[in-house]
Formats: structure tokens, C-alpha cells, sequence
């Protein structure tokens, strides 16, 4: 199979990384002690995002088959609830928990908030999961992960980050951004591209790589060049504007001032050309991959130490004020020179006449304590205790509904996600 496609940074001269593409190993083994501090063997997740149509499905059964033919078959996740057509077997498939068009009727959405729901809601399985890949990463170099092309999840939506910091806090992780390359070769359509790949390296700020796909139809040589010299961009602009409307107006000037912006974002990115179709630029794409996971054992891994030091002083530091400040309240209430509340009602101090403990009585506590020995509770009560316990029924049910558990059942060996019964039948059920 053809391995023509350079993997190149924009900044690197194209032949030199097409010549070293060439020579370098087509799928670099994880080794033993690849990606852990502690020498624990760590599969790299490739995280597949790109607009509507870009090819990331039909890449991942080509990287997915690739790997295979290395003998190193990936772990494989499915996030997009939409897909009809899945061209490989998915370990964990999002469409075995939540049945997008059920959300849609449900929650009366369009296919795109059907879609970004169905996400949000098994975002909050997702620690189940990650559980299941984690299991798996011993036996797996690779995990890749599809995702839906509503690109909106990954530079809004809150489930997009959740999902992307919760994969990365765990194991080394790349974003493999895909561009529909044919598409691409208009500069204002080039130019939004980038911009959106530029909003989601920066809200996801993990080792990046741009993947040009479809060079069977369009080589993405151009596109390297717009990247590494602002000239050429320029002039392609100009040429573009003049072939529309006969001068360059606001908007070339708008979009050569942003790609002025770019360059330091073009400076610090790889970016490899691929066609998913016939396989060519295999080889650029996992030597990528690999440069990728060790941008991410440099640079990402020690800043998640320093936040997760920060956060576990921080909880430290909240724990000592709680009980700083149960100790006061404590005080406060033995010595009895608490303010007036509801537990100085009965007999002046806490700990007297309050079964509840030392610390002040609530209203609901007090209503039981004061009624006590009372022959009745008046109709007005029964009536705010009867709601209340209904209020209480009704909430617990809701949770109810979120307390699908995600599946792993067996594919050929490998446990895979599974229905309990028919597939996205399992959630929403419906009310
Ligand atoms: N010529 C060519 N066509 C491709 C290539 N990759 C994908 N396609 C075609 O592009 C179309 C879209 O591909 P998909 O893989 O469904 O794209 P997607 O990004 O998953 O689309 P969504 O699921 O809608 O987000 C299909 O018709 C593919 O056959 C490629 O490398 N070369």
C-alpha cells in the first residue's frame, strides 16, 4: 500500500518530513514503559473530531484495519448516536445507551440538540466508560473514539470538555482534527477550518494534530503551503476575491489579518495528509500520533499533576475550615451562649433536650420535637408533611432515570458495549 502522504509540521521544509515520514516505523509499538510515569504500559486515544462529512468514520475503520494488519487491533469508541452506517464493531457505542431520536421526542429537540443531548447524557456514564478502557489498557496500544460532526460539542458544549479532560486525566491523549480536504481549497473555507480547529485546541489544550483527509481527491499540499508561508495564503485570496466579485473587499482583509493570528497556532501543529479511502499516509498519521503522545507526556501530564496537587490542597485546606467551623459551632452551642434559634425553644441549650445532637435544630426537626406529646398535628401540617414526602418520592425518581449502567458485552474475544436488550432501548425509556 502507497505510503506517499507526508506527515509535516507546517514549520519543518515538506520534503525533509515527507523523507522522514517514509523512513520512520508505519505503527510505533507502545512500549513497556511508554506513557506512565510508573512504567505501566498506556495505550495512546486518538480522538477523531471534524465537521460533518470529513471522513472521520471511514478513517477510523481505516486506521481500525490498519492496526489490525499490525496486530494490534484498537479499543474502539463510539460517540456519535447518529451514525447509521458503523463500518467496524465498536467495544463501547454510545447508540447501545441512548436512543438520539427517543431524546429528540422526548425532549422535543432537532436532530442536532438530539444529538448534542443524547452526548450530554451519556456524559454523565462516562466515568463507567472510562472504567472499561481502562481495564483494556494493558491490552491495547491504540484506542480510537469517533465523534459526532456536530463540531459545536467540542468548542461549547460542556459534555465535549468533560469527555476530553476526563479521557486525558487518565490516559495519554490526542486530538486527530479531520479536515475534508477537497473542500478546503477555497481560502475563506480553509481559513474557517483552521479557526475551528484553533478553538479546539485551545479549549481542549491537548497534543494536536490536523489530518488532511481525502489527498486520493485533493492533495493537501496547498494547504501546507497556506499554513507555512502567509504570502501565499495572501495571494490566493486575492485571486479568489478577484475571480468573485472583481476586487478585494472586507472580508480578504479580515481573513488575512486572522491568518496573521494563526501563525503562532500553524507554528506549534502537525499536520499529516491521509486518504481513508485508499489507505495512503498510514505511516505519516501514527508517526504523528506517537510525536503527539509525547508532546503529551512532556507538556500535558506535569500540568495535570501541578492542577491535581492544587485541587487535592485545596480540598485539604476546605476540610480543615469545615471542621474549624464545626468546632466553633459546637462550642458555641456547650457553652450555650449560641443566639436565640429554634433549639433554645426547649429547655435553652443543644444537647439538653435535642435528640437530634448538639448542633442547632432545623425547622422540621423542631416541628416534630415541639409537637411531641401533642395530641395532634394540626390538618395544615399533615398537609406541608404529606407534599414534602411526595416532593422527596418524585425527586427520587428522577434519579432513577439517569441510572443506566453502560454495557461491555463480547465481540470476538473483545468485550464490547452492548444493549440489554434491543440496542438504545435501554435509555430514555420512555415515560
Ligand atoms: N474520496 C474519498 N472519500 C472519502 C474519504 N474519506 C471519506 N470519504 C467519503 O466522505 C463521505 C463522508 O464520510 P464519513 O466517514 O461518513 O464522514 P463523517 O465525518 O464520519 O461524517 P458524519 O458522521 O456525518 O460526521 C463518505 O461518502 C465517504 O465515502 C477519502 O479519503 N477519500
Amino acid at each position: 500500500m502507497a505510503e506517499a502522504s507526508s506527515a509535516s509540521s507546517p514549520t519543518a521544509d515538506k520534503a525533509t518530513a515527507s523523507a522522514a515520514a517514509e523512513a520512520g516505523p508505519s505503527t510505533t509499538p507502545v512500549t513497556q514503559d511508554a506513557g506512565s510515569a510508573e512504567g505501566k504500559k498506556q495505550p495512546v486515544v486518538v480522538i477523531c473530531i471534524g465537521m460533518a462529512g470529513s471522513g472521520k468514520t471511514t478513517l477510523m475503520q481505516r486506521l481500525n484495519s490498519h492496526l489490525h494488519s499490525k496486530n494490534t487491533p484498537p479499543y474502539i469508541l463510539n460517540l456519535d448516536p447518529a451514525v447509521s452506517h458503523m463500518p467496524y464493531s465498536a467495544n463501547i457505542d454510545i447508540r447501545d445507551t441512548v436512543d438520539y431520536k427517543e431524546v429528540m421526542k422526548q425532549y422535543n429537540l432537532g436532530p442536532n440538540g438530539g444529538i448534542l443531548t443524547a452526548l450530554n447524557l451519556f456524559t454523565t456514564k462516562f466515568d463507567q466508560v472510562l472504567g472499561y478502557v481502562e481495564k483494556r489498557a494493558e491490552d491495547v496500544d491504540y484506542v480510537l473514539v469517533d465523534t459526532p460532526g456536530q463540531i459545536e460539542i467540542f468548542t461549547w458544549s460542556a459534555s465535549g470538555s468533560i469527555i476530553t479532560d476526563a479521557i486525558a486525566s487518565s490516559l495519554p491523549t490526542v486530538v486527530a482534527y479531520i479536515v475534508d480536504t477537497p473542500r478546503t481549497t477555497a481560502p475563506a473555507t480553509f481559513m474557517s477550518n483552521m479557526l475551528y480547529a484553533c478553538s479546539i485546541l485551545y479549549k481542549t489544550r491537548l497534543p494536536f494534530i490536523i489530518v488532511f483527509n481525502k489527498t486520493d481527491v485533493q492533495p493537501h499540499d496547498f494547504a501546507l503551503e497556506w499554513m507555512q508561508d502567509f504570502e501565499a495564503y495572501q495571494a490566493a485570496l486575492n485571486d479568489s476575491a478577484r475571480n468573485e466579485s472583481g476586487e478585494s473587499g472586507y472580508m480578504n482583509s479580515l481573513m488575512g489579518s486572522m491568518c496573521l493570528v494563526l501563525e503562532e497556532f500553524y507554528n506549534n501543529l502537525r499536520a499529516v495528509g491521509v486518504s481513508a479511502m485508499t489507505g495512503e499516509g498510514m505511516r505519516a498519521f501514527f508517526d504523528a500520533v506517537e510525536e503527539a503522545r509525547r508532546e503529551y507526556e512532556t507538556d500535558y501530564r506535569p500540568e495535570l499533576d501541578r492542577l491535581a496537587a492544587e485541587k487535592a490542597a485545596q480540598t485539604e485546606a476546605d476540610k480543615k475550615a469545615q471542621l474549624e467551623r464545626l468546632m466553633r459551632d459546637m462550642n458555641m452551642s456547650e457553652g450555650g451562649s449560641g443566639a436565640g434559634g429554634p433549639s433554645r425553644r426547649r429547655g435553652g441549650g443543644a444537647g439538653g433536650d435535642n435528640p437530634f445532637g448538639p448542633h442547632p435544630r432545623n425547622e422540621r426537626e423542631d416541628r416534630y420535637l415541639d409537637d411531641e406529646g401533642d395530641d395532634e398535628i394540626d390538618e395544615e401540617e399533615q398537609d406541608a408533611i404529606r407534599r414534602q414526602q411526595e416532593e422527596e418520592e418524585e425527586a427520587a425518581g428522577a434519579e432513577e432515570l439517569g441510572r443506566l449502567d453502560v454495557e461491555e458485552p463480547e465481540i470476538g474475544g473483545m468485550p464490547r458495549s452492548g444493549p440489554q436488550g434491543e440496542r438504545g432501548q435501554a435509555w430514555p425509556r420512555p415515560m
